[in-house]
């Protein structure tokens, strides 16, 4: 856990980057920093491992104050990820990854057979370990910076803006990538993002930060979306927070039922009950995008519109056809959902 209690940082210049900060980052959980720019994330972030020392207060990572231990030993401890990777230019991505676990006083050749494993767990090939950084599309650089920073096996995980500077295809499948890597590590991670979908998608807990260092609100996205703090975080969230708050809804116990049989348009399976497409009595095909328990009742709603029936088409793991949900059904439980997150908040 990492523990914030009235920490200020006022730089210099008279800058006061970070205002009276107690925050409260559960172990194993992902909290997102956001907020317009300036308003002090990137040294909130920098303070946890010592690349700015703060003013006043205390920071607490595992319990123990970070200003009492050696700088050099926490940096060691704690992974950090930076939106341009940070790669050495003139070291192989294998060598880029086994710095830490070499500095870490790990022989070569265990530094080494560690930052092989790595490459496979953040979804490269061993041939991209022997390119170099440029070499690598922005995508690719991105995760070997994951696997840097993972190289020691810290329990803390530092990313500033880690995603910002790839497109948005790739910005999805970094994000799933690592919420797949979460599952099976579970790092409390501190994570600073602009952007509000992917503070969503990631945060177990989004900290919104307003110019002058203000922490204005702390909650979970749920939470937040259902129940924004004041008119500056609505404004943040945008004006699509009911959106926001069904892609964090699963279609799980929605009800459905059977798929409609002799009406005006009929749902074709291939010979593995596999959905197709609809089609119509007189011959026309209308795409179909069967959904699955996990999908969010915001997909779901997505495709009940773009369907020609209202209907959507679920299907198991294995992509064979359960049954259909209506429109109606949808909309009643994307309804229920905001009862309830408004009551939970
Ligand atoms: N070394 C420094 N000396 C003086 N002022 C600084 C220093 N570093 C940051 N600041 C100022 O502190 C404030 C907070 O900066 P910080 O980088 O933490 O914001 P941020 O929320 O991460 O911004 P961005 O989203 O633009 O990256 C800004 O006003 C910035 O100009």
């Amino acid at each position: 856990m990492i523990q914030f209690d009235a920490v200020h940082k006022r730089f210099p210049n008279g800058t006061t980057a970070v205002h009276d900060l107690t925050l409260r980052m559960p172990e194993g959980g992902v909290t997102v920093l956001v907020g317009s720019s300036g308003c002090g994330k990137t040294t909130t972030l920098r303070m946890i491992n010592r690349m700015v020392e703060p003013t006043s207060g205390t920071i607490r990572v595992g319990g123990k104050d970070v200003t009492r231990q050696d700088a050099a030993e926490l940096r060691r401890s704690i992974g950090y990820v930076i939106q341009q990777a940070g790669l050495f230019p003139h070291r192989t991505v294998l060598d880029n990854i086994a710095t830490v676990p070499l500095l870490l006083g790990h022989g070569r050749r265990r530094a080494r057979a560690k930052a092989a494993e790595l490459l496979e767990t953040v979804g490269l090939t061993a041939e991209a370990g022997k390119r170099y950084p440029h070499q690598l599309s922005g995508g690719q650089q991105q995760r070997v910076g994951v696997a840097r920073a993972l190289a020691a096996d810290p329990p803390v995980l530092l990313m500033d803006e880690p995603f910002g500077a790839v497109d948005p295809v790739v910005r999805t499948q970094l994000q799933d990538e690592l919420l797949r890597l979460q599952k099976e590590l579970s790092k409390t991670i501190v994570f600073v993002t602009h952007d509000v979908d992917e503070a969503v998608r990631l945060g177990d807990q989004i900290a919104i930060f307003r110019t002058g260092g203000h922490l204005v609100q702390c909650a979970s996205p749920a939470e937040l979306l259902a129940r924004p703090a004041d008119d500056f975080v609505a404004d943040f969230l945008g004006a699509e927070r009911g959106l926001k708050l069904l892609s964090l809804k699963t279609l799980a116990g929605v009800p459905q039922g059977p798929a409609p049989e002799g009406e005006a348009w009929t749902l074709v399976l291939d010979a593995a009950d596999k959905p197709l497409h609809w089609a119509s009595k007189d011959g026309a095909e209308i795409p179909v995008r069967p959904l699955k328990d996990g999908d969010s009742l915001l997909a779901a709603l997505d495709e009940s519109i773009a369907s020609p029936t209202g209907l959507v088409a679920r299907v198991d793991a294995a992509g064979r056809l359960t049954g259909v949900t209506s429109r109606d059904d949808i909309h009643r439980h994307a309804g229920q959902a905001h009862s309830e997150a408004r009551v939970a908040a």
